[in-house]
């Protein structure tokens, strides 16, 4: 009989989701002699909605929680402890009895450019195709660059990337942190700035989520929490909840932490997907104060946005 694991980790089956869920399980071996032994971890993967989904933008079907519905069906009822999950992807609104407990160390947040005929976004030709299933990404590069056309673009790194290759499209871009993970990011062209691409709330991070009710897990878990990546997502996820974004909604939010012990700074924008209007805004104080500086921010900027414009972008 083979010892049942002190610790089941519940992830998608992806190759990113499960360098991140062999993360964890390294940390955490690091961290607790007894969960070093052998099989004290167990990883088990979960499928979900949006990997059954491969064929549309993610954006056309809508719906929060595509990627973690199924796996906090799994923590709800018991069948594994904690969630990895990449937190871009993690709605801001989480079942009843479960939540966020755990960010570890956040990899850069940036946006990454592919491109075999130029090596920036502003160096391609006029009119080029840009490859994109996201409405952020589209509505930003739309903004720089309103002659280009962006068309939608999904698949893995590497079906991307072959997709580059064979001429479908001039350029894509992907999350930097992704390709780190897997050990593609050789392969980048070049880094976007976030002053010309701000990233998704929370792009870069990894978040565990667990029972509000399991102490013991709760325990293990504290041992890799990084509390500066916790304080910079929250902001960025607390003005994201005010802003009532779905994953249809071209939302851009990055929290950093300043030199000054302490000061948070936080911008976001909201944008149209044709880039036809931007909505900007930036605030920064106290990081003791993550979540309201992410809530003002929110609300600032949906004061800006009027009922209109704020009702075109998030109801659906
Ligand atoms: N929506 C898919 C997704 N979720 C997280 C990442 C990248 C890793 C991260 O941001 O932590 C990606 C792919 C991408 O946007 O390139």
């Amino acid at each position: 009989m083979t010892q049942s694991a002190i610790l089941r980790l519940g992830t998608r089956g992806s190759p990113l989701a499960l360098a991140q869920a062999h993360e964890v399980k390294r940390r955490l071996a690091e961290a607790h002699g007894d969960l070093a032994a052998e099989n004290a971890i167990e990883i088990v993967i979960i499928k979900t909605t949006g990997d059954k989904i491969l064929d549309r933008a993610l954006s056309e079907i809508g719906g929060k929680g595509l990627f973690t519905k199924e796996i906090e069906e799994a923590l709800l009822d018991g069948s594994i402890d904690a969630a990895v999950h990449s937190m871009k992807d993690v709605p801001t609104w989480l079942p009843d009895g479960l939540e966020i407990s755990t960010i570890l160390p956040r990899e850069d947040p940036r946006d990454a450019f592919f491109s075999l005929k130029a090596d920036r976004l502003s160096g391609l030709p006029e009119g080029a195709v840009v490859g994109s299933a996201s409405l952020r990404r589209q509505a930003q590069i739309l903004l720089a660059r309103p002659d280009l056309t962006v068309v939608t673009f999904r698949g893995n790194v590497q079906t991307r990337l072959r997709k580059l290759a064979e001429g479908e499209v001039d350029a894509t871009l992907l999350a930097v942190a992704g390709l780190r993970r897997l050990g593609e990011a050789g392969r980048i062209t070049s880094i976007l700035e976030t002053d010309e691409m701000l990233p998704a709330v929370a792009q870069g991070a990894v978040g565990l989520e667990i029972r509000s009710d399991d102490s013991t897990t709760r325990g293990y878990l504290s041992a890799i929490d990084d509390a500066a990546s916790a304080v910079r997502v929250a902001a960025e996820r607390a003005c994201l909840e005010v802003l009532d974004g779905s994953c249809r909604t071209p939302i851009a939010a990055l929290a950093e932490l300043d030199e000054t012990p302490g000061l948070l700074k936080l911008r976001a924008l909201v944008a149209m997907p044709d880039g036809s209007r931007v909505w900007r805004g930036a605030r920064e104080g106290s990081a003791g104060y993550a979540a309201e500086l992410g809530k003002d921010l929110g609300q600032e900027l949906r004061a800006e946005m009027g009922p209109e414009a704020l009702q075109s972008l998030t109801s659906h």
